[in-house]
Order: structure tokens, then C-alpha cells, then sequence
């Protein structure tokens, strides 16, 4: 079974008794029933079957995306060649094309494929460069290279253009084992067979392992393929090539496929949960039976060649260098939530400035409550105003940008740590500059403590630290959700809070023994006092406005900074 001449890692994927059970409202449900077979290296295997009868769960098995949980239950043997394969082990050799194309609107087809390359391959630039070349050859996608993948904003490749870059995104890793799902779907006739086609050169020619599901495959589709599995109801109904074999296989038990019919569409006929065809599904169970023997022998001669470890990972910084790059393209070339956010801040400062223009200072009536109360109150507004500003485009941007990653962690490209930094690096930016030009605003409208130079950079250092308070927690509540609009729904749980707790509509001196160090978790709190303290420090106003406000916790960190 070794390939002794050459060098090649061959890998069989084997699995034995898979049973995948699921706890649903209604009791359990048996998603796999005892199953087992075998894909075959320097092979395509298509799974076919009506939809919900397994195919997807039987991928995500086999790659252990489906793991043992207080709702799911899954056992049996799952192995690549002799070993049992493990989520870690699988993304090692393996790669797992999801049904969605997930890739970065704005990069382009090239970019897109020197990002994994750069990440997940070894050598100079130069050979990384000639292997994305020979991978955008080999998917023909050469003529669109250069065009934006596009999205639901930006117009860009076709779809079958971005299925093919969604498998060159793991191609480029030469990955042993490939298993995809549905890859062909939304695709016409014609691109749907190059797509197959490829897939099986990429199987023969590397001696890979491919693994499919394809709802409809033409008949031209069905003649290439090597091996075909059949799920009807979480179990096989056959197993084996794709020529005469199946055909004559059903024969045998008195279900013919017309000469002219395309025989996938005979199969997916016959297999569709209809009341016809619930009848007669105990036959073909019953004439799979004759194949059990046939499949177990096939098992028993699998691949017992060892897998070799391919793990690489690039260094950390180089990971950090790699995603600061795509992100500072994405906001390149989608530069709107920057724009927003400077904007706002431009906006913001000047409706405040108009609102609060030259406010007294003390200077006339030291002891009015109200020009103090007018004073803190600008403060206080402007506090909680930076930390929306920074938290909501997080809220908004972080869950989209989760499935990106989610499936690039799949594949072991980079580490979350390199990710969450290169990211922050670009990102970070609108954070730092839209407070500091509304701060700037601020001071030259309503003129705010300007005492010495040191006054005006802490206040400008208190909204960039606010700001980035705010950016913090929306990436906090951003990555708890996995959809924009859930992750925009808590906001008031952040909001709330935050103005509650901020030292100006509840004093925090008068708050409950019991409750009043819930205060100490919110920012607006440290952000308010910093403020207030950096404003008073200076002052008209007797008596001092921080007194009443209760500002002691800030003044040791003043004297820090000072
Ligand atoms: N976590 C789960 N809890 C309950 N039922 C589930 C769960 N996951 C899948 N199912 C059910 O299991 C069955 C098989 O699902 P699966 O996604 O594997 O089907 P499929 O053959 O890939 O279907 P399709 O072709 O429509 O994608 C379906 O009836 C589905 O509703």
C-alpha cells in the first residue's frame, strides 16, 4: 500500500459504525445510522442523496466538525489511513470548503490566494508568487485575477469565479484531503462540470482525496466520478464506482434506470422521501446488504502509509504583518465606516460647539449651580459620546468579519492573537484621530480648560482613551454574536449602564454601599472623572465642582500623568 517510489502522502479517509445521534424538542434523532465506507486517495467521491438525508453531517463528521456535546452524540471509527483522525490532525492534511463562499470582499482574486500562501506555505516570495500562478492556471482564473471578489455592495467576480477562488484559498495549501460541500451549487451546467473536472485532475494528477456532495450533477458530471455514496435517511443505499456497477446493482432488486435517463437523475428520483418511494425504502436497504462485504474488504485494504506532519505555522509578527496589510487594504478600499466616523466626529463637535458655545466659565458668577451644571453636563455628554461613536461600527463590523475568520482559524492560518492585533493595528486608527479632532473642535468653540498645554493633551488623551473604551467593548460584545443585528441589539445593555454609572446622573458618593461598586466597571466612569478633574483643575467655580461631584479616584492617576 506504500507508495514507494515517490515521495507522495496518499491518505484514505475510512470510517466504521458512524452513528451521529442529535437531542432535538421532539426526542432524538438519528442523523447517521451505523455507517460505513471508505474514500479512496487519487479519487473523487460524490455523495448524493435528497435533501436532509445526511450528506452534509456525514462531511462534518469526517473531518470532526461534529463533535461529542450534551446535545449530540456521535460514535464510531473515523480514520485517515490508520490513525483516527482529530479536528487538530484533519487541518494538518486536510482542507473543508463550505457551502458559502467566504472570502474578503475587497481583495482580489490574487491577493485572496497570496494570503494563504503567504501564511501557510514555506519558501521565498518568489516561490510562494509561482505556486499562487499555478494555482490561479490550474482554476483558470487568470483573466480575473485582478478583480475585486465583490459583494452585496461592490460588483465583482462571477459566481463560478468565486467558487474556484474559494477552493484555490485552500488549493494553494496543496491540501492531502479535500472535502467539499456542494461546491457546484448556484453554478450552471457547464461551469459545474469544469469544476468537477478540475477536481478530479487535482485527485488524479496529486493523488489527492477528494470528497463531495453535489445535489444535481449532470450526466456528464456522474461519468467522471469515481465513487459515489448514496444516503437515503442517514444510511447508504450504495456504495461504489459509478459506471455499470450501480447500475446493474439496482437491477438486481427490480429498479431499472432507463437508458436515456441521466442516471443521477433516476437515483435522486428514487431516493426523494416521497410517499411512493418510502415503500420501497426498505429494499434498497435490503440490497445494500449484498455490498456490506464488498465495502469491509475495501476498508481492510486501505492505505496504511503513515501521515506525515505538515504543520507549519509562520511567526506571529509575520502573522500580525500579513493581516495588518489586508485590513489596511479593506479599509482602502471600503473606506466608508472610517469616513463615518470622522465625519461624525466633525459633525458632533460642531452641533456641540454650537449647542454649548462659550459657556461660562465661572468667571462671571463662581457660585452658579447652573453654569457648573451646564459645564459638567458637556463633559459627561461628550464622554458617552465618544464610547457610542467607537462602539457601535464594532458592533456592526465584527460579527460579519467572524465567519471570515472562523473559517481561515479552520485552517490554521494564522493564530487569534495575530489576528485580534492586526486588525487592531489598522483599526485602531479612526479610534485615535476622530477624538482628537472633536476635542480640538471642542476647545475652540465652547473653550474649555486651556490652562496649560497639559490640560488641553490629557483632555485630547481622555477622548482617544474613551474612544478606545468604546472600541474595546464593541469588540467584546461583537464577537459574542454571530449576527450584526443581535450584537446592535445589546447596545443598550452596554449604553445603560455606562450612563448610569458615569458619576454624573447618580453621584457616585451617593450610590448604595451594595451597588456602588457596580460603578467601578464602566468606563464612562473613569473617562467622566479624568475630565472633570482635567477641567477643574483650573477653575472659577467655588466651590470647586469636583467636590460635589465626588472625584477623589482620579486625582492619584492625574498626578501620573502629570
Ligand atoms: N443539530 C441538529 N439538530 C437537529 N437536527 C439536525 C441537526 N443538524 C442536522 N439536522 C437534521 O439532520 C438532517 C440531515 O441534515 P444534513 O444537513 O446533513 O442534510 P443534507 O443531506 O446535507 O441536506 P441538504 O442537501 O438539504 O443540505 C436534516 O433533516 C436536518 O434537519
Amino acid at each position: 500500500m506504500l507508495d514507494q517510489n515517490q515521495n507522495i502522502q496518499l491518505i484514505d479517509i475510512t470510517f466504521q459504525n458512524l452513528t451521529v445521534n442529535v437531542q432535538t424538542k421532539n426526542g432524538q434523532k438519528q442523523l447517521l445510522k451505523n455507517i460505513s465506507g471508505i474514500c479512496k486517495n487519487s479519487e473523487i467521491t460524490a455523495i448524493l442523496g435528497s435533501s436532509g438525508a445526511g450528506k452534509t453531517t456525514l462531511l462534518n463528521a469526517l473531518c470532526k466538525r461534529i463533535q461529542n456535546t450534551q446535545t449530540t452524540q456521535v460514535s464510531g471509527s473515523i480514520q485517515a489511513n490508520q490513525e483516527h483522525i482529530t479536528f487538530e490532525a484533519f487541518s494538518n492534511y486536510g482542507s473543508y470548503i463550505m457551502q458559502d463562499d467566504i472570502l474578503l470582499e475587497t481583495m482580489t482574486v490574487k491577493e485572496c490566494l497570496n494570503f494563504a500562501a503567504n501564511l501557510k506555505l514555506q519558501g521565498s516570495q518568489q516561490e510562494k508568487s509561482q505556486i499562487v500562478q499555478e494555482t490561479l492556471k490550474y482554476l483558470k482564473l487568470e483573466r480575473c485575477q485582478n478583480t475585486l471578489i465583490g459583494g452585496q455592495f461592490v460588483k465583482g467576480i462571477s459566481g463560478g469565479e468565486r467558487k474556484r477562488t474559494s477552493i484555490g484559498f485552500e488549493l494553494v495549501t496543496n491540501p492531502t484531503v479535500l472535502i467539499l460541500d456542494e461546491p457546484t451549487s448556484g453554478l450552471d451546467s457547464f461551469t459545474a462540470y469544469l469544476l468537477i473536472s478540475l477536481l478530479k485532475r487535482y485527485a488524479q494528477n496529486k493523488r489527492k482525496t477528494v470528497i463531495f456532495t453535489i445535489h444535481t450533477p449532470s450526466s456528464d458530471i456522474w461519468s467522471i466520478f469515481d465513487r459515489i455514496m448514496l444516503l437515503v435517511d442517514g444510511r447508504f443505499i450504495y456504495q461504489g464506482a459509478s459506471n455499470e456497477k450501480i447500475i446493474s446493482h439496482f437491477n438486481s432488486f427490480g429498479f431499472v434506470c432507463p437508458k436515456l435517463q441521466n442516471p443521477a437523475d433516476y437515483f435522486l428520483s428514487i431516493m426523494n422521501a416521497s410517499e411512493n418511494n418510502l415503500k420501497n425504502f426498505p429494499k434498497y436497504f435490503e440490497g445494500y446488504e449484498k455490498l456490506n462485504d464488498i465495502v469491509q474488504n475495501e476498508i481492510e485494504q486501505k492505505q496504511i502509509q503513515m501521515i506525515l506532519s505538515s504543520k507549519y505555522q509562520t511567526p506571529i509578527y509575520y502573522q500580525i504583518i500579513q493581516i495588518a496589510k489586508r485590513s489596511w487594504k479593506n479599509v482602502k478600499r471600503n473606506p466608508i465606516l472610517f469616513k463615518i466616523r470622522i465625519i461624525q466626529a466633525i459633525f458632533m463637535a460642531i452641533f456641540l460647539g454650537l449647542v454649548y458655545v462659550k459657556i461660562e466659565d465661572g468667571s462671571n458668577q463662581p457660585s452658579s449651580i447652573r453654569d457648573m451644571n451646564n459645564r459638567s453636563g458637556l463633559l459627561y455628554f461628550t464622554c458617552v459620546n465618544q464610547l457610542m461613536m467607537a462602539l457601535n461600527p464594532c458592533l456592526l463590523t465584527f460579527p460579519s468579519m467572524s465567519t471570515i475568520f472562523l473559517r481561515e482559524q479552520n485552517s490554521k492560518l494564522y493564530s487569534v492573537l495575530s489576528y485580534f492585533i492586526g486588525r487592531l493595528l489598522i483599526e485602531i486608527i479612526p479610534q485615535i484621530i476622530a477624538p482628537i479632532i472633536f476635542g480640538i473642535i471642542q476647545f475652540y468653540m465652547i473653550g474649555l480648560n486651556d490652562h496649560t498645554s497639559e490640560n488641553v493633551i490629557f483632555y485630547l488623551f481622555s477622548l482617544v482613551l474613551c474612544s478606545l473604551l468604546g472600541f474595546g467593548l464593541g469588540q467584546i460584545g461583537g464577537t459574542l454574536f454571530n449576527q450584526s443585528k443581535t450584537a446592535i441589539a445589546i447596545n443598550p445593555l452596554i449604553l445603560y449602564p455606562n450612563m448610569l454609572f458615569g458619576g454624573f446622573l447618580k453621584y457616585s458618593n451617593d450610590l448604595s454601599p451594595w451597588i456602588s461598586w457596580i460603578s467601578y466597571l464602566f468606563p464612562t466612569k473613569y473617562t467622566f472623572n479624568a475630565m472633570a478633574m482635567n477641567e477643574y483643575e483650573f477653575t472659577y467655580f467655588t466651590p470647586n465642582p469636583t467636590q460635589f461631584l465626588g472625584l477623589e479616584f482620579t486625582k492619584c492617576f492625574l498626578k501620573l500623568f502629570k
